[in-house]
């Protein structure tokens, strides 16, 4: 584009002269800063600018003229795709603006704007667009801007209020008189608000787009349409081509003059108001067939604005003629218009098709611009953002992409981050979001964690003992396993069981004089933190005496018994969590920030990477390129199109705790109503040859581990068909932003599922089962008699009726042969092992589901309760009906006392084994108890020979 060499001699400068301002509907940084915008300011005598979300997508999604501002501000900050936009769209609004501003000081605020538009996704959002126009005029802070509002219904009263704020307003979007006349009705009526309220009209400013070209556009293909079609009014028709669009306009310019000359207006501009001038906008020729100037040379006229894209410019340069053309043949327009009406042209549903049309097409080109944006935004980034790599079969892949373009075109992941309860079941979603804010919540709050932290440095603890269930345990137990032991913190210990064995082991670990207790629990009602912090308080009391309160904080719900209890027994601190934030996905609040700040997690640079990983799934990031619903999308189209709902995590070593949190979150929150993802965590990787086709791979993967080897084993899946998801950290901290992405993706997933990923009713109804069992207990100082319905030696076998009348047999082997004959394909077994966790437990469990697994090619499951009771339970009870149980339970060598009931820690465990089982028997799971009785040891040893001789 090329500004004319001689000042005053371009055509352009002649349009002045006819009262007409021409605009650039162009604007780009490179252009502003080589001195281009300036030399047709100065030139051509362009005397404003328009931008719109189409132009900034070219701007930004090519070259690297921004490139510079991009590397600045992500060097400083960590911001959503958004924003960027926002700040790089505001530096060039501000740059355009300062060009223009000779012009508007000139022209006495008549003319010299530049334009910048609200986001196009607000286009049916009223109370959306007064915000984002308030807050876009405050930040681009120049007098000489002005906000565009697309002049939709839900519009209009965004502009009223606006204008009546004083903001200078471009209404754009216009197709039809009706609409028109509307926008001006708002015009006035916000001066005259303004008017009222003693404030100044003088200098709000105001333009009217009325698109033009994309009139002709449509009109002339529903002529040509029926024309081919024979229609008998066809020459009449063809007469109409390339007219009707100039004779709308016409039309628009006339209502105008009627309204200048109104007593309403008079009154606004007597005192100081400006009127609003129609803008043609969409001015570039479509149809080759029309001179290329057509819709500036057609449209000249006093006090009226062209925006001129630069090719029309550049043509209207080289060949326009200035001429007032908008008076003429006034009523040869009005003839045209009278002809679309008698040869049944619906207007007025054409324009509301291009009303639509142009708010889709700007949300598409917002949604193309955001993209490229996030893009760069993660090639800048580089290692600081953990990357996704999806190897998926074809068919798998492009349902993905299906799926992601649904999510598009919807918009759900704005509905999601604006809490819309209809992205799931519209039930009780949207008071179960808050952990969408919490990271920057407790970047607000930072200093008070760090206090705490620099207290609990302070008092020297060699040891954290985390006390807590499921959600609040779960997340710091990856902290502690991914970090270690932090220089001059305590060792975390995170206990979540009601083993006597192994409460009793993680007593041993700890020096109670010189350990820091963390009960955790959000409801503050949960049976086993409570227990455990009878027990602990007890070992504590003993230990430190009177002030063992000191040495423990509570970290809760606000108002919960817990709180109550930790002010009765002098706690050192109560930490609250949020209300709305279900536990499992509470890791980044207090739950995971008071564990992470008493263990020694360098607290910034922890919440400032799980702040990346917010701001990459923010509700700007479209979703192809925002790795939460990219993963929710894997997850929810795997399990709902091709039956891959097993979801077998791969880890390398120093993250692979992950897994556990992960389970939990998924198994909770998709797992019911017979539906569900059935998370399969650290089931040692195998040849293809051991994997069905319900499986779907996470490779978790740590980039400066070595891993070569499991690299190598996920390349062999990759090749033989298997969907594998790689997701690379470059450093450990980067679980940090995984959280949030499991976060976002588990919601997501749960929208492809149609549940609600933030209840859990089955684990609900095991606690209550528990319950009963506990109180039988403490009334009878015994749980109700239970029968096997076999034993063998020392197995003892018990279900319910109906399992046991299927799994019936001779003896253990016959009676765990029936069991895992009842496993066909695409099943899961799952192992829910009521024992010690300990090396020993773990490696046993381990090699058993290896074992089934390469017997049965199906996914397994290795758990300990009551531990999973809070995580994969709810899966095993509410999620689809393709699970297999062997719960194992054993004598206890040693119980416990739980300190103020009449019930042991062993006890406890067994009514929970139990409500468990009655609840699995009650769904009708295929369920088998096998209780070792005696030895442990040896029980566990020949249950497993049985096994494997069974399967
Ligand atoms: O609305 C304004 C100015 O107010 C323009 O920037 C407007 O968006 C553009 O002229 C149109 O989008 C261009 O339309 P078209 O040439 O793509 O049909
Ligand atoms: O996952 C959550 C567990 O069920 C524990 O619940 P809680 O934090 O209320 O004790």
């Amino acid at each position: 584009m090329n500004a004319s060499s001689v000042a005053g001699k371009s055509p352009l400068c002649a349009l002045e002269k006819s009262g007409q301002s021409p605009w650039l509907d162009f604007v780009r940084r490179g252009y502003t800063r080589d001195g281009s915008m300036a030399a047709l300011i100065e030139h051509d005598g362009v005397t404003g600018v328009t931008s719109n979300p189409a132009i900034f997508q070219k701007a930004m999604g090519e070259g690297t003229d921004y490139d510079a501002q991009f590397r600045d501000i992500l060097a400083h900050e960590i911001v959503s795709a958004g924003a960027l936009y926002e700040r790089l769209a505001i530096t060039d609004i501000r740059e355009v603006a300062k060009l223009l501003r000779p012009v508007f000081d000139r022209t006495n605020m008549t003319d010299g704007y530049v334009s910048l538009e609200v986001s196009p996704y607000l286009a049916r959002d009223t109370e959306g667009t007064i915000e984002e126009a308030g807050r876009l005029w405050s930040a681009v802070a120049e007098p000489n801007l002005m906000i565009k509002i697309p002049g939709t219904k839900e519009g209009l009263p965004a502009i009223e209020r606006k204008i009546a704020d004083g903001v200078n307003i471009n209404v754009t979007l216009l197709f039809s008189l009706e609409r028109y006349k509307a926008v001006v009705e708002a015009w006035l009526s916000g001066l005259e608000k303004r008017h009222a309220e003693g404030k100044p009209v003088t200098g709000v400013a105001s333009v009217a787009s009325f698109f033009v070209s994309r009139v002709d556009g449509k009109v002339d293909a529903e002529i040509d349409r029926r024309v081919k079609a024979g229609d008998a009014e066809a020459e009449a028709l063809k007469a109409l081509r390339g007219k009707v669009a100039i004779a709308n306009a016409k039309m628009a310019y006339q209502h105008w003059l009627d309204v200048m000359k109104s007593p309403r207006w008079t009154k606004l501009k007597d005192a100081g108001a400006q009127p609003q001038r129609l803008l043609w906008a969409s001015t570039g020729t479509k149809d080759k067939a029309y001179s290329d100037v057509l819709y500036v040379e057609e449209l000249i006229g006093p006090e009226t604005v062209n925006t001129i894209p630069p090719a029309t410019l550049d043509a209207f340069r080289d060949h326009g003629k200035v001429r007032e053309s908008l008076l003429e043949n006034v009523d040869a327009a009005r003839k045209v218009m009278a002809e679309v009406v008698r040869l049944k042209i619906d207007l007025p549903a054409i324009t509301a098709r291009l009303e639509d049309e142009g708010v889709v097409s700007f949300e598409e080109a917002f949604d193309g611009l955001l993209g490229s944006v996030a893009k760069k935004q993660a090639a800048f980034l580089g290692n600081k953002l953990a990357e996704t790599k999806l190897s998926l079969p074809a068919e798998f892949d492009a349902a993905v992409k299906d799926g992601l373009e649904t999510w598009r075109k919807d918009g759900t992941i704005r509905k999601l981050w604006a809490r819309d309860a209809s992205v799931w079941t519209g039930t009780t979603e949207a008071n179960w979001l808050k952990w969408l804010d919490i990271v920057d919540d407790r970047l607000e709050h930072l200093s008070e964690l760090e206090a705490f932290q620099n207290e609990v440095k302070a008092r020297g603890f060699s040891q954290v003992l985390l006390l807590g269930m499921g959600g609040s345990s779960l997340g710091p137990e990856v902290l502690a396993m991914t970090f270690g032991k932090h220089e001059g913190f305590g060792h975390l210990y995170v206990l979540d069981s009601t083993d006597p064995q192994q409460v009793r082991t993680f007593e041993g670990k700890i020096d109670p004089k010189e350990t820091l207790f963390i009960v955790s629990s959000k409801s503050g009602s949960t049976l086993e933190p409570n227990i455990m912090l009878s027990y602990f308080f007890d070992v504590a009391k003993k230990a430190i005496g009177e002030n063992a309160g000191h040495h423990f904080v509570a970290v809760t719900d606000p108002g919960s018994a817990l709180e109550a209890r930790a002010k009765k027994d002098g706690f050192w601190k109560v930490f609250h969590g949020v209300k709305q934030i279900g536990g499992r996905y509470s890791v980044l609040s207090n739950f995971g920030m008071v564990p992470a700040a008493a263990s020694g997690v360098p607290l910034r640079l922890f919440l400032e990477d799980a702040l990346r990983g917010v701001r990459a799934c923010d509700a700007s990031v479209p979703p192809a390129v925002n790795p939460g619903v990219l993963l929710g999308t894997v997850f929810g189209v795997g399990a709902t199109k091709f039956g891959r709902d097993k979801i077998t995590i791969i880890a390398t070593k120093q993250v692979m705790d992950f897994g556990a949190w992960a389970e939990q979150l998924v198994a909770e929150s998709t797992g019911k109503q017979g539906k569900g993802l059935i998370p399969i965590d650290d089931e040692t990787l195998a040849g293809p040859a051991h994997y069905g086709t319900d499986r779907l791979f996470v490779y978790f993967r740590l980039a400066t581990e070595h891993s070569h080897e499991q690299d190598e084993a996920v390349r062999t899946l990759i090749d033989a068909g298997q969907p594998v998801v790689t997701i690379n950290l470059h450093e450990r901290r980067q679980i940090a932003q995984e959280f949030f992405r499991w976060e976002i993706a588990t919601a997501v997933s749960g929208a492809f599922l149609h549940i609600n990923p933030f209840d859990q009713p089955d684990v609900e109804a095991s606690k209550i089962a528990t319950k009963k069992l506990t109180a039988a207990y403490n009334e009878t100082d015994a749980l109700p008699a239970e029968t096997p319905f076999a034993v063998d030696g020392d197995l003892a076998f018990f279900a319910d009726a109906k399992n046991a009348g299927a799994v019936k047999g001779a003896n253990a082997e016959a009676i765990l042969k029936a069991h895992f004959d009842r496993v066909k394909a695409g099943d899961y077994v799952g192992l829910l092992a009521y024992i010690e966790r300990d090396r020993a437990s773990i490696e046993w469990i381990q090699h058993l589901r290896l074992a089934i697994r390469d017997a049965k090619t199906v996914a397994t499951a290795a758990e300990f309760g009551p531990r999973f009771l809070h995580s994969t339970g709810q899966a095993y009870k509410g999620g689809p009906d393709t699970g297999v149980f062997l719960q194992i339970t054993a004598d206890d060598a040693h119980d416990l006392p739980v300190p103020g009931e009449r019930y042991s820690f062993g006890v406890v465990k067994a009514a929970q084994a139990r409500g468990d089982f009655d609840v699995l028997a009650e769904r009708g799971r295929r369920a088998l108890r096998v209780h070792i009785k005696g030895d442990l040891k040896a029980g566990l040893a020949r249950l497993s020979t049985l096994i494997r001789a069974a399967l």
